[in-house]
């Protein structure tokens, strides 16, 4: 998978297109609006406060066929991941977990040869319905990425306020203070940073940048968070506290997590989804359920096979 840039999960929207059924490249970007300057607000800052919880929302895969050129990845595959849960997708190298997932939050497109169908429903709207601004599934489907992508040289304070301009997002400062504490409170780094919040976020070790792009992600009150293998580049000290996060998260914002670790898959995850590509044939799920349940007494071989190691 490509290296995401600090604000690929947000910058780079695209016009809504997509006939329904069809296969569809899509080549052209819009630019998003600027965030208007705001007047300050009367309201004292309250750091109290906590981060107002978005509605719960249920994320559903319909007939998701993916393709890069010619070449099929996808193949017909339907999911549904229910509100307030964390879903993990599991699966060998290669068998379209991350393309999938990038499918949720309109991310595939960004490649020029990259094409789909199917639909994507959150809370029964398709975010490809042309009559939806792909801004809006931007803010609802947020997305952590495999190694963190922090604005390096940018301070804690604005990396965590970043989506907020890019999403045309008005906030006046003490709603920005406001903000900043509760997001990072959120992802469990507020403690680390409170007092340097004006340091560059290149500045913080791998694990604390991870949780400010989880601050980041949800500074715009996401209903769905989507995390691609968001502690493979972590160290298992760092990797507990993120996935103390994401369990704690998982009370207001429906989780997606793309993993390679069985054991973070039985820790973090109610439901798991088993993709497998088998012999060149395009990815598909094999099996999902409940993660105890697939784990422990997975209906198909080839889960068994997988969860216990025998192969991928
Ligand atoms: N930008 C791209 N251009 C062309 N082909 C791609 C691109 N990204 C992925 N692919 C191909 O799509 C298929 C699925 O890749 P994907 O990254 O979704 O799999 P994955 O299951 O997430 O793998 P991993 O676990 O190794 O990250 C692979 O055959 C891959 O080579």
């Amino acid at each position: 998978m490509t290296d995401p840039k600090p604000n690929d999960d947000l910058t780079q929207v695209l016009p809504l297109t997509r006939p329904r059924g069809k296969a569809l490249a899509v080549t052209d970007r819009l630019r998003l609006p600027k965030a208007p300057k705001t007047a300050r607000s009367t309201e004292p800052a309250t750091s109290t406060m906590v981060l107002e919880r978005p509605t719960l929302a249920t994320l559903e895969a319909r007939n998701i066929s993916a393709w890069f050129g010619d070449h099929q990845v996808l193949d017909r595959v339907s999911l549904e991941m229910p509100a307030g849960v964390i879903t993990s997708l599991i699966g060998p190298s290669g068998c379209g977990k991350s393309t999938f997932l990038r499918i949720l939050n309109r991310m595939h497109e960004l490649v020029p040869s990259a094409s789909l169908a199917g639909e994507v429903l959150i809370d029964g709207v398709d975010i490809y319905d042309v009559e939806r601004k792909l801004v809006d599934a931007r803010k609802s489907i947020g997305m952590v990425f495999q190694k963190p992508n922090p604005f390096p040289a940018m301070s804690i304070y604005d990396n965590v306020l970043a989506g907020l301009k890019l999403t045309g997002t008005r906030a006046d400062r003490d709603r920005r203070d406001y903000l900043v504490e509760s997001c990072l409170t959120k992802a469990g780094l507020w403690k680390e940073v409170k007092d340097r919040l004006r340091a560059p976020g290149g500045g913080l070790s791998g694990g604390q940048q991870q949780r400010l792009c989880i601050a980041r992600s949800l500074a715009v009150t996401p209903q769905v968070l989507l995390m691609d293998e968001p502690c493979s580049a972590l160290d298992p000290t760092s990797t507990r506290v993120i996935e103390e996060t994401m369990l704690e998260l998982a009370q207001d914002v429906t989780i997606v997590i793309v993993t390679h670790n069985m054991q973070q898959a039985q820790r973090v995850s109610t439901q798991c989804a088993f993709f497998l590509a088998s012999q060149g044939t395009p990815g598909a799920i094999v099996e999902h359920g409940d993660t105890e349940a697939m784990f422990s007494e997975p209906v198909d071989e080839r889960t068994f096979d997988y969860v216990n190691g025998r192969f991928g």
